[in-house]
């Protein structure tokens, strides 16, 4: 799992113009890992680690090296990819027609280069008429909906835009999507488009999760994605989708001449069409229309992030074809994130579960992009004093997709904060000095146990939805028993029940409890006392260790008695357990560090054996994966090329069949799966006698 530091080390490098070949090779790889992480975030759980500017500038770092360094393109780069792979537990469904990603232009200079090379593309002279449908750039999720004979079958998401997850009986409960298209239809109809929630829905929605102790959403395309791609169909019915149709997949007996056309003939089936669409002539048109469009964007009752043209004839569409993850006769025109400008009136420092201090801005509120901002992030230390940010001054924030909005920095020209910001060296929770790492950007209190703040986040990770999920304890309740002191280490959590005997401190006579909610409690919390062991090593909260890194954890030592007595040993630096912890896959140096150091922590070996004393119950790793392929449980290590996988398609099919990934040959490698040029791994499982295979056989062998 890439952590803030990954992003920002990826960025910490030298311009790409001094890049040697070889540390652009390395980059491009580090790149392709963090931003596929980035993607399965994003597009797969539907909860983004990082904001969407940071992910864009990782993204056009990779294309500027690419481009610097054109033979270095990775078959598994981000500049060929769309989107992420169907997540577990859906069903696929093979698109007949891909469904592609959208290339972006940012000004209107790049939107004239665009219509340029499109004259170019198909001969027209610059007299010609080139006809081009604007539609606003709706930020939901797409969706492919397959209607045969006017009854609708079948809806898929867009996945990796060749296999998407099938959302059939979600997309049933969207009111918006009709049964029956209406009037004439035609043998085979896809229609394509993107479910959305409206902002109204989304404030809604988030105020009934956090009331309910539920996962709270970034921002509407993340709810919207969030609530259609969910196992259970009832709980999408429960969520305010709607959804514009706005393209097409197969469509087998109609036909029309103009994009224009077709969005007439959708909309005459019954499909909700954006009310905004307009078809034009030439770039005033255009660009009269993106402002239009930008001006009206607040006052929108829905998330755009800008302006899609499309080529209107469709004989056009068809000669200028695609490139690999773009149809190159449409563009999305992308807005600035929106800005406004208020006054900064004070700087808190919050204390999170690892001691981070993270400056927060309060501010005088202010309307931005229809959203009422009170509250934006500072990043870090060096971010005020570059910016030179001072209470009272007024400053320019902008909200960029994110709900937590930014603070650009001071607008010139406005009166000034009378002192320069002085970023605390102590916590202002618990008092312990607070420092920072040498190469850090962030300052921690080093109160470890002593921190309250620290303990009260680490216990709100310990129930977060990820982690131990007990419904009814979200973070309000968290806090309100920590402050009541009912809790203050996750066994706690498991003894809440004994506290409600008569004559002692009792749950149901807190405000807003009653006997029947405390009781309610009680049994969500014992309902949880039985939990994989990848979500108990997620619950931890262990500095760096995120789901993907918990369950690669749970997979390579099954049981939690098996994982304790390694990580003890694995703090020698010399021993064997040291060695296979770090010859894991995605796990390097300073991961060990942080877990091996959490593990041999004795107040954390406290914590553990009190959870086994109130009788948590950690499950053994089984996980969603089968224990009857032929390399279940075995350790495969893949070198040289591949040829019809990328590697991180290689590791995860391996480890969806059961295996174990690691990185290099040892006497514990079970199978090397060799392509060409395979070096000294080859050699060295041969000289082991470790079992070795072609691609070929490899694939034949896990019946593929
Ligand atoms: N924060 C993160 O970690 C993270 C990770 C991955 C992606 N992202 C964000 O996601 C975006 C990239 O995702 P993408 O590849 O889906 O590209 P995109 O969202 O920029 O553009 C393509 C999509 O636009 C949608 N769309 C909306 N209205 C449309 C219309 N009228 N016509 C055609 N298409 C329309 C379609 O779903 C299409 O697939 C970027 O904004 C990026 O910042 C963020
Ligand atoms: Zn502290």
């Amino acid at each position: 799992m890439p952590t803030e530091t990954d992003t920002a080390a990826a960025l910490r490098t030298k311009p790409v113009p001094e890049l040697t070949r070889e540390e652009a090779e390395t980059e491009l790889a580090a790149l392709a890992a963090v931003l596929a992480e980035h993607d399965r975030l994003y597009h797969t759980e539907d909860a983004p680690e990082v904001s969407d500017a940071e992910y864009d500038a990782l993204k056009a770092r990779n294309a500027d090296i690419e481009k610097r360094f054109p033979a270095l393109v990775r078959a598994d780069s981000p500049s060929q990819r769309v989107g992420a792979a169907p997540a577990a537990g859906f069903s696929k469904v093979r698109h007949r027609v891909p469904m592609l990603s959208l290339d972006n232009v940012f000004s209107e200079d790049e939107l004239r280069d665009f219509l340029a090379g499109l004259r170019r593309f198909l001969k027209l002279d610059d007299d010609a008429d080139l006809e081009i449908v604007a539609e606003p750039k709706i930020d939901g999720l797409s969706f492919n909906a397959r209607y045969e004979n006017g009854v609708f079958v079948q809806a898929a998401t867009r996945g990796d835009g060749q296999e998407g997850e099938d959302i059939t009986a979600n997309m049933r409960t969207i009111a918006d999507l009709p049964d029956r298209l209406t009037g004439d239809a035609p043998e085979v109809l896809e229609v394509r488009g993107e479910v959305y929630m409206s902002r109204d829905a989304f404030f809604a929605l988030n105020e009934r999760q956090e009331a309910a102790g539920a996962k709270v959403f970034a921002n509407p395309r993340n709810a919207a994605a969030g609530s259609l791609r969910q196992l259970d169909p009832k709980v999408t019915a429960s969520r305010p989708l709607a959804l514009f149709a706005y393209s097409w997949g197969e469509v087998v007996g109609y036909e029309a001449d103009t994009h224009w056309g077709y969005l007439e003939q959708l909309h005459a089936w019954g499909l909700p069409t954006n009310p905004e669409a307009r078809l034009c002539r030439n770039v005033d048109d255009l660009m009269t229309l993106y402002q239009e469009i930008f001006e009206k964007r607040p006052t929108l009752p829905y998330d755009i992030d800008g302006i899609v043209y499309k080529v209107n004839r469709i004989d056009w569409q068809k000669r200028l074809g695609f490139v690999s993850r773009s149809p190159r006769w449409a563009v999305a025109h992308k807005f600035p994130a929106e800005q406004a400008q208020t006054v900064l009136e004070a700087i808190e420092i919050q204390v999170g579960r690892t001691g981070a201090l993270t400056p927060v801005a309060h501010l005088t509120p202010v309307t931005v992009g229809g959203v009422v901002v009170s509250r934006a992030t500072l990043h870090n230390e060096d971010e005020i004093a570059r910016k030179d940010v001072r209470v009272g001054d007024t400053v320019r924030i902008q909200r960029a997709g994110d709900v937590i909005p930014q603070v650009l920095g001071v607008v010139e020209g406005t009166e000034r904060g009378p002192e320069p910001y002085v970023f605390p060296d102590h916590c202002p929770v618990c008092g312990s000095q607070a420092i920072r790492e040498e190469g850090e950007a962030v300052r921690r209190c080093t109160g470890g146990l002593i921190c309250a703040a620290q303990a009260k986040e680490r216990l709100k990770h310990f129930v977060s939805r990820d982690a131990f999920d007990i419904e009814g304890m979200g973070a309000k309740n968290v806090e309100l028993f920590f402050e009541k002191e009912f809790i203050r280490a996750p066994a706690d959590i498991f003894k809440l029940h004994e506290l409600e005997q008569p004559g002692q401190k009792r749950i149901s006579s807190l405000p807003g409890f009653g006997e029947k909610s405390a009781q309610k409690l009680f049994a969500a919390i014992e309902e949880r006392k039985r939990i994989s062991l990848d979500r108990f090593i997620y619950a931890l909260g262990i500095r760096q260790v995120g789901q993907a890194t918990a369950r690669l954890l749970a997979q390579s030592y099954h049981t939690l008695d098996a994982l304790r007595e390694a990580m003890i040993a694995a703090a020698d630096k010399e021993s064997d357990a040291h060695k296979d912890l770090v010859n894991i896959e995605g796990i390097g140096e300073s991961m060990a560090d942080d877990i091996t150091g959490f593990f041999t922590e004795e107040h954390n070996q406290q914590v553990l054996d009190d959870l086994l004393a109130v009788g948590l119950e950690v499950q053994p790793f089984e996980g969603r994966v089968s224990t009857d392929s032929p390399i279940a449980g075995k350790t495969v290590v893949f070198t040289g090329a591949l040829e019809t996988m990328s590697r991180g398609e290689a590791k995860a099919r391996a480890q969806s069949l059961g295996a174990k990934v690691a990185g290099s040959v040892s006497k514990k490698t079970d199978l090397v799966v060799a392509g060409p040029g395979a070096g000294s791994k080859l050699k060295q499982a041969q000289e082991l006698g470790v079992e070795t295979m072609t691609e070929e056989e490899y694939l034949a062998y896990i019946g593929s």
